[in-house]
């Protein structure tokens, strides 16, 4: 599926009117004005772990880079539904500057990966995104660290290999749990939207409370290797924060 993006991000609302909604993404988490939820259980995952013959594409959509993930991929939410893994991508800044989506009392941190699932109640991502509890995100926020993440490694080192929008490559299986904060029971909850067009207001957004970190270097190659539309390095691919309009965020933790 191509979508033909406006590379102005202030013409999303004409081509997608829900760009302009009021249950948009990403937001600021004020950790002061969240509520401590004690339903909210630990985000459970299954089949993550794949072996090396497993063999998943990674491609440079000219927007960021997408791993596809193969259907065993399974998380339940704390409401019991049953979530199904389809891709995970990043979003990043510049050597300038940090690229996370969202920010933690107004700070924003160097990256952010998302896995993106859909209700097993749909039968497709394209049925279940138009649908009010149809997605479900699971964010990390990436922090530099003294030491070089292995999880993300097998990741980056075929980043040179989709340097150009459009290039794909494939990637050996690895346990994707890995590029996950290790505590999954310490999270953010809130209803959002995909944070690009069409922004469909139909996440379910999960924001862990413990961050990954990832070695320096490994960060500076995501952000100096990938290259987007008209051959421009790709970078600082992330939104601004949206306004809350009366939304109050989740805590699974107090
Ligand atoms: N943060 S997010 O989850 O909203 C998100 C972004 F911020 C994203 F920026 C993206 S990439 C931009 C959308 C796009 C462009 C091209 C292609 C293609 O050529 O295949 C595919 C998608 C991107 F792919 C996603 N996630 C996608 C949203 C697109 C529609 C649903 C498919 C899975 C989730
Ligand atoms: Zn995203």
């Amino acid at each position: 599926m191509v979508l033909l993006l406006p590379t102005d991000k202030l013409s999303w609302s004409q081509g997608f009117p829900d760009c302009s909604g009021q249950k948009q993404s990403p937001i600021n988490i004020i950790t002061e004005a969240t509520l401590f939820s004690p339903q909210l259980q630990p985000i459970h995952l299954s089949g993550y772990n794949l072996p090396p013959s497993e063999q998943l594409t990674l491609k440079n959509n000219g927007h960021t880079v997408v791993l596809r993930l193969p259907a065993t991929l399974t998380m339940s939410g704390s409401n019991g539904q049953q979530y199904q893994a389809v891709q995970l991508h990043l979003h990043w800044g510049s050597p300038a500057g940090p690229g996370s989506e969202h920010t933690v009392d107004g700070q924003r941190y160097q990256a952010e990966i998302h896995v993106v699932h859909y209700n097993t109640r749909y039968d497709s991502i394209f049925q279940a995104m138009t649908q009010p509890d149809g997605l479900a995100v699971l964010a990390a926020l990436l922090q530099a660290g003294p030491e070089k993440n292995p999880s993300y490694e097998h990741v980056l080192e075929h980043l040179e290999e989709v340097s150009e929008e459009g290039d794909d490559t494939l990637v050996a299986g690895f346990n994707i749990a890995g590029l996950l904060p290790a505590d999954l029971s310490r999270y953010f909850r809130y209803n959002g939207s995909l944070t690009t067009p069409p922004c469909y207001q139909t996440v379910m957004w999960t924001v862990f409370n413990q961050t990954v970190r990832l070695s320096l270097d490994q960060i500076l190659k995501l952000e100096e290797t990938l290259y987007g539309d008209h051959d421009k390095l790709l970078e600082n691919n992330f939104r601004l924060p949206q306004a809350m309009h009366g939304r109050r965020v989740l805590a699974s933790f107090s």
